[in-house]
């Protein structure tokens, strides 16, 4: 059964949808990072808010971990090229608070408009100070969006509510994607220039990090009001400071941070700053959609194989994943025994070509898998995760073409291998829609199933050849299981594959490389 963590405080519907699957689960929130990578070791997978830092070390000493979920949308707290290197799937839950931050956004601009905090803390002290807070209208005022993706479209629509004009900064909007949400693209200057509320809802990246800081205030309205619900590292706290005591900034609302847990801020106890406890995503709904979504997501990854909302993963539904498991199978094998006769020489490209029934499936993962398969053999620490990242570093090209053209076979799986100098084929199909075969290597037509020790020889298709692999096999007490050939032509090059109960000795391949039809022998164990 597998085993997860919960490592930070998620909703209790969480450990029950675990439970409830079949995933025996531990719940240990607060662990100083010692503590977490001590026990992390035992656990199938760790679902996470935004407490947990899974760093390089931790994901070290977490041997047996297939599975980070986050319990939320910023993966920040992850090392992801950390965890595809080691294999592990990092899955967020990209839309279950997107509503509840948008709305903390909106909350957030309405207080830091109104002094709200202030204005209640001073009512509750009795003081009365009416004509001490005087507010601004949010009506006709310009909001600019920084970020227009799930939560910046819900924070702009709300806007519209309100009758703000919207103008959005985002390198990724389309001008058709800016129209259907009713905002004005512009770039960033402009943003800066015109907004009277500047909100802020993109990921940190090194992109966005730092995006608010002295010489971007410079370019904005005096008196502009800024409102950060994403990240605390996109705004120069420094900077924004220095800002609010010149006046230049009227008003920030901040509901992250730098550095968080956030006990002490430059920023804290200044009149002009409203701030929550990173608290947009706390809402009782949020909370129970996340935890509910993410728990699911985990369980399916865990007990099905389906991957949802991965980061570092192509997805395979709940419904595919039975159906692509027997292709899984025929892509490792079809990838380990491509990547065994490929080892020695560098691979320049790689090609997956998918016929017949093949055509129909999401083969993005099969294509990962047969990639992790090819270059097992050279790099032993790929895995399906990481194994297109491990391709593209190494200048492996990789094409993945599904063939409509009529297949002679049901479904078909070929890889095609270019190397510095010779190109290797194996193709492979389903024997009733779930035993793998091998079919084709080289062109070469063959039948053969993958087994444990194989020996695998090209030869000139002459008498003799036959007798004088059965005899070398037979005085090494190997017992042949299975025994296929094929040829390209009468007397042409000719592929054997032979199925041997026992690892087949180095000196017995040196002996039938000796026999004077061999063109090439080699022992492969799968
Ligand atoms: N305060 C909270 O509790 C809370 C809750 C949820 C999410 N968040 C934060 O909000 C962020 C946004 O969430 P989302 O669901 O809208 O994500 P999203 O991926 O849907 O949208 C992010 C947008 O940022 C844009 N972007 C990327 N780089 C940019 C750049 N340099 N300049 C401008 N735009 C850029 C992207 O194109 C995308 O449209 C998350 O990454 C997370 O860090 C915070
Ligand atoms: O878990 C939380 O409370 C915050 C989540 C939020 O920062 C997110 O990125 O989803």
């Amino acid at each position: 059964m597998p085993k997860v963590l919960i490592s930070d405080e998620l909703s209790p519907a969480a450990a029950q949808i675990f439970r409830d699957r079949g995933v025996e689960v531990d719940i240990k929130t607060g662990l100083k990072k010692d503590e977490l990578i001590a026990i992390i070791g035992q656990y199938d997978g760790l679902a996470i808010r935004s407490a947990t830092k899974v760093t390089a070390d931790v994901l070290a000493a977490a041997t047996n971990l297939k599975v980070v979920g986050r319990a939320g949308i910023g993966v920040d707290n992850v090392d992801i090229p950390a965890a595809t290197a080691r294999g592990v799937v990092v899955m967020n839950t990209p839309f279950g608070n997107s509503i509840t931050t948008a709305e903390h956004a909106i909350a957030m601009m309405f207080a830091v408009a109104r002094d709200i905090p202030a204005a209640s803390a001073s009512t509750h002290a009795g003081k009365w100070e009416k004509n001490r807070f005087m507010g601004v209208e949010l009506y006709a005022k310009t909001l600019g969006l920084i970020g227009a993706g799930n939560i910046g479209s819900i924070v702009a629509d709300r806007a519209q509510g309100l009758k703000m004009q919207v103008v959005a900064y985002d390198p990724y909007l389309t001008p058709e994607r800016a129209l259907e949400m009713g905002v004005t693209k512009v770039e960033l200057d402009e943003l800066f220039a015109r907004a009277d509320f500047i909100t802020l809802h993109t990921p940190l990246t090194d992109g966005t990090r730092n995006i608010i800081n002295a010489a971007s205030i410079a370019k904005m309205k005096d008196g502009v009001r800024i409102i950060n619900c994403a990240r605390g590292g996109l705004i120069v706290e420094e900077d924004l400071l220095a800002a609010l005591n010149a006046g230049k900034v009227a008003g920030a609302a901040l509901d992250v941070f730098a550095v968080e847990p956030a006990k002490e801020n430059i920023l804290f106890g200044h009149e002009k700053v409203v701030c929550t406890p990173h608290l947009g995503a706390s809402t009782t709904e949020a909370q129970e959609n996340v935890a509910l979504q993410v728990a699911e997501q985990m369980s399916a990854y865990l007990i099905d194989g389906a991957v949802s909302n991965a980061l570092n993963m192509p997805s395979v539904t709940a419904e595919e994943a039975p159906r692509l498991r027997p292709y899984m199978k025929l892509a490792a094998q079809l990838g380990s025994f491509a990547g065994k006769l490929s080892a020695e020489v560098g691979i320049r490209k790689v090609t997956i070509e998918y016929e017949g029934a093949a055509t129909k499936l999401n083969t993005r993962p099969l294509t990962a898998i047969a990639l992790q398969g090819l270059l097992g053999p050279l790099m032993p620490s790929v895995n399906m995760v990481n194994a297109p990242v491990v391709a593209k570093e190494r200048n492996i090209a990789v094409a993945d073409t599904k063939l409509e053209a009529p297949s002679n076979y049901q479904t078909l799986m070929r890889i095609t291998v270019e190397m510095d100098g010779k190109t290797r084929s194996v193709a492979g199909t389903l024997f009733a829609d779930a035993h793998p075969r091998i079919v084709s290597i080289k062109g070469i037509t063959v039948e053969a199933e993958v087994t444990p020790h194989m020996l695998y020889v090209t030869n000139e298709d002459k008498p003799g050849f036959i007798g004088a692999l059965g005899s070398i096999l037979g005085e090494a007490g190997l017992n042949i299981a299975t025994f296929n050939l094929g040829r390209r032509t009468a007397g042409e090059e000719a592929i054997c594959l032979v199925a041997v109960d026992e690892a087949i000795p180095q000196s017995v391949v040196d002996k039938v490389r000796a026999i004077p039809q061999v063109k090439q022998a080699q022992a492969l164990d799968f």
